[in-house]
């Protein structure tokens, strides 16, 4: 479904992304993981077309996405940090993304529904919390029934109960077929959310591939130790990178 072909990207003389390759398919969920800086995020933005490779191509559906907008329908982004125009009202935000897809009819308001965001239309979006900010930028995601989530630290900043519910919508639409991709440092979500562990050492992929050959190829049984094992192999300049990524 997404196929990211020999990405490079410098910002200044920093080489963020290096000759980075990986494929990403329908009905999975894929944990992008990686230290501060290694490059997930730009990964992400590169997706969205948000940033420009230097090199290399990033086609969805086979379509190559240069000059290509369209392929952003398919896909549902939930970012760090939204920002909104700090005038505009809750209710304004959703009838105006409503608008700009008048193509689609039928609406996934299911988050809207257990945030409860509809009694609070009528409040500004600069003078959200945090919290309720998350809840927008979900809602939002999900909204048009995307193919692809793209989820950036989704459950940063979210009560317990909010969690679990973007938890459980998160395992639905999975189980429904859909793409999802989702950065956090929050590796018992990513334990629960995900089955495919791509792991991101600077710029470069360490390593690509299910969850449950992480664990075989650690030699641990549970999601966070194997993390914490790949982590220190890439911290002790480990050269077993290539018997480890499967890409
Ligand atoms: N627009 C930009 N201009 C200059 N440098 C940038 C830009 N965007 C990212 N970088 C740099 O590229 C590197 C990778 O950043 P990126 O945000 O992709 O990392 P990350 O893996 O998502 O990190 P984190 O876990 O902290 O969110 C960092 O050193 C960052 O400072």
């Amino acid at each position: 479904m997404i196929s990211v072909k020999s990405i490079s990207k410098k910002f200044g003389k920093l080489e963020v992304l290096k000759d980075f390759s990986l494929e990403f398919e329908l009905g999975n969920s894929y944990a992008i993981m990686g230290p501060n800086g290694s490059g997930k995020t730009t990964l992400i933005k590169t997706i969205l077309g948000m940033v420009l490779p230097d090199q290399g191509e990033v086609l969805v559906k086979g379509q190559s996405i240069k000059g290509n907008h369209t392929y952003r329908s398919l896909i549902g982004y939930m970012p760090q940090i939204g920002r909104y125009p700090a005038n505009m009202k809750i209710g304004q935000l959703f009838a105006m993304m409503k608008d700009m897809r008048p193509e689609i009819k039928a609406y996934d308001t299911e988050l809207i529904a257990q945030y409860e965001l509809e009694g609070m239309k009528d409040k500004a979006l600069g003078t959200l919390s945090g919290g309720t900010r998350q809840k927008v930028s979900a809602a939002l995601a999900f909204l048009f029934n995307p193919d692809i989530l793209i989820l950036d630290e989704p459950t940063a900043g979210l009560d317990p109960i909010a969690v679990e519910v973007l938890k459980k919508k998160i395992k639905n639409e999975r189980e429904s077929g859909k793409l999802i991709l989702i950065t956090s440092h929050i590796l018992s979500d990513l334990e629960e959310l995900t089955n495919r562990a791509v792991y991101i050492f600077e710029g470069e992929v360490y390593f690509a591939d299910t969850v449950d050959s992480l664990k075989e190829i650690t030699d641990e049984e549970r999601f966070s130790p194997a993390i914490a094992k790949l982590m220190q192999w890439t911290l002790k300049k480990n050269t077993a990178k290539k018997s480890l990524s499967h890409v």
